[in-house]
């Protein structure tokens, strides 16, 4: 694990350098992803990062969860609150009964919010989304999939939780069910009708009972176009 963190931290090092940037930003939700990138960004840029805590009607305890991985850190934060925004963002919408679609707006909020951030300061934006999120597209496109580098990308989730350990990263936050935090009662494992352990091991090994296996190939195929740049037409 501590070649794994030291690797990590020197890629976003030699990726924010090369760029010409000086540090990251990123969202720091309460949760385990977040924290990750947090700690590691914390160790690659020392102050020259920024989390961002961003309630958009969220549950309470995740903003306190987020400043408990701030203050233990020593991450510099920041909190923007987006109800009032969100609230009239949505009022000038049709109105809709498509609980995603407006859910959605919260998670691209925080991206115009990221990315604000990241202009002022000079800094790229530092997305949490792991190797199982991704294979899946368990994310929204240019929401929280709208950022400039990944560093959890090649890891499953079971590997985020082990790096998380490694990190002492609270353990009521590692433990805790994975959720977007969109609407209120939202896991991610109850959203995709899978858990992670199951997505985990068909990522690493393939194996999968008929049911699961399909599932998750569906979701890979219908997803595909959020891991590809938008389709231009081939001539
Ligand atoms: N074939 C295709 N080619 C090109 N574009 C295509 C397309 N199919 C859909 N699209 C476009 O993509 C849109 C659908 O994608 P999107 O807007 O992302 O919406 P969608 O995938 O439906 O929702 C995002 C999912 O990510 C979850 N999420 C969000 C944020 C954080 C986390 C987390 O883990 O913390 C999870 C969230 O709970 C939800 O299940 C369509 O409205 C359409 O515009
Ligand atoms: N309230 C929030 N404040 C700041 N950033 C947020 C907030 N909610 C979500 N985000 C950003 O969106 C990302 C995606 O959310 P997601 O829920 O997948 O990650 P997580 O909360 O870190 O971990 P987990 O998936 O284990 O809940 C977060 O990691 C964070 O960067």
């Amino acid at each position: 694990m501590e070649k794994l963190y030291k690797s990590l931290v020197g890629w976003l090092r030699e990726k924010v350098y090369e760029a010409n940037a000086k540090g990251a930003v990123f969202g720091l939700s309460g949760g385990i992803d977040s924290a990750v990138v947090g700690v590691l960004c914390k160790k690659a840029f020392e102050d020259d990062c920024l989390g961002l805590i961003m309630p958009c009607h969220s549950d309470p305890k995740d903003e306190e969860d987020a400043l408990m991985v701030a203050e233990k850190f020593g991450i510099p934060y920041k909190k923007i609150i987006l109800d009032e925004v969100f609230d009239k963002f949505a009022a000038i919408l049709d109105k809709t009964e498509n609980k995603k679609a407006l859910a959605n707006i919260k998670s691209r909020l925080r991206m115009i919010t990221l990315y604000y951030y990241a202009a002022l300061n000079n800094f790229l934006v530092v997305g949490t989304g792991n190797r199982s999120e991704l294979t899946v597209g368990y994310f929204t496109k240019y929401g929280d999939g709208g950022v400039d580098l990944l560093p959890l990308g090649n890891l499953i989730k079971s590997q985020v939780r082990e790096l998380a350990r490694f990190l002492k990263i609270p353990k009521e936050i590692v433990d805790k069910p994975p959720t977007a935090g969109l609407w209120e009662g939202q896991t991610d494992e109850s959203e995709m009708g899978l858990t992670y352990n199951q997505l985990d091991e068909y990522i690493l090994t393939g194996k999968a009972s008929r049911e699961i296996e399909e599932k998750i190939n569906a979701m890979i195929k219908s997803s595909e176009h959020k891991r590809i740049l938008p389709l231009k037409p081939p001539f």
